[in-house]
């Protein structure tokens, strides 16, 4: 029977020939649930999803997507994921909703393809042919192709690169419609507002090692950081932090009986709190390069 995660890993290593990628990665995705994979370039992200999607093969670890092994999945296996790769394909003599319907075709249970080009907001562009396209449309055409199959577990590696403010709300009012029905989405992203707005939770993955996981609420212990309340005066800018920003305010208030000048609270983004993480991350392994004398 399968377990109640979609994704199960447990001591993943994949080694190249000049460097192990990825260095015994533990992860669990809950079903339904809409988990963000950070980590700066080169961190070891896409070789970890490839190997959840079955093109790559893990040299040690257990894994387990859908309740399979991805070295084993069959047909049936395949058909109930959805893949967005980063670099989009270019199936150049068809037009999009030509090439949506025929992508339907290969799934046992697809979507309509009208109304997934509706929702990806290629409605316009039916009739055009890819090539055609803007990267941003692209790149929609792409998420429609990965969800035109109606898959159980959706992954989208930096989804909304290219897009512009608009098409990149639009692009996550698609996904959170998408984890509405009961998709579970692995979203990897260099844009942490896109992981705070969409994931329930984030892994930090560094130099093939995960660092953290948690809520984008509580990662790096974020909602017990205290919080900065900053404002202005005729002596210039002032700031303090305080874990009672309330009571500060309202003192800052009666100081200046009313409206306090520049007046800002605010506690640790989660991009504060990522780049804390992986900086602690460089110093550890900086740590241990000087101890063992390669520096
Ligand atoms: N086919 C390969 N052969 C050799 N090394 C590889 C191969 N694919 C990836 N690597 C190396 O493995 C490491 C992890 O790469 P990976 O693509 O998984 O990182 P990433 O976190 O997805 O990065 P990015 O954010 O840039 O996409 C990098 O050092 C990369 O150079």
């Amino acid at each position: 029977m399968e377990n109640d995660n979609a994704v199960r890993v447990r001591g993943l290593v994949k080694r190249y020939p000049d460097k192990v990628a990825v260095d015994g990665v533990d992860l669990d995705i809950h079903r339904g649930e809409v988990f963000a994979l950070l980590g700066p370039n080169g961190a070891g992200k896409t070789t970890t999803t490839e190997i959840l999607e079955g093109y790559r093969r893990a040299d040690e670890g257990e894994v387990s997507v859908l309740g399979t092994d991805p070295a084993n999945g069959d047909r049936r296996w395949r058909s109930r994921l959805g893949i967005v790769l980063q670099t989009s394909r270019d199936e150049a003599e068809s037009t999009v909703l030509e090439l949506v319907s025929h992508y339907a075709a290969y799934y046992p249970n697809p979507r309509d393809p009208d109304e997934v080009i509706a929702a990806v907001g290629l409605e316009e562009k039916r009739k055009t042919r890819p090539r055609k396209l803007s990267g941003g449309q692209r790149r929609r055409l792409d998420v429609a192709l990965g969800v035109i199959g109606n898959p159980e577990l959706l992954f989208l590696d930096e989804p909304t690169t290219g897009f512009d403010p608009e098409a990149r709300r639009q692009f996550w009012t698609l996904i959170e419609n998408l984890r509405t029905s009961g998709t579970t989405i692995l979203l990897t992203t260099h844009y942490l507002d896109e992981a705070e707005h969409l994931a329930d939770r984030v892994g930090v993955i560094a130099d093939g090692r995960m660092i953290e996981i948690g809520t984008p609420e509580t990662l790096g212990g974020r909602g017990a950081r205290t919080a900065r309340v900053s404002w202005s005066d005729a002596d210039g800018p002032h700031e303090l932090r305080t874990d009672r920003p309330t009571a500060e305010v309202a003192a800052l208030m009666q100081r200046f009986d009313g409206e306090v000048p520049e007046l800002e609270v605010r506690r640790p983004s989660l991009e504060d709190i990522y780049l804390d993480l992986i900086g602690k991350a460089n110093a550890a392994d900086a740590a241990v390069a000087i101890e063992a004398g390669a520096l």
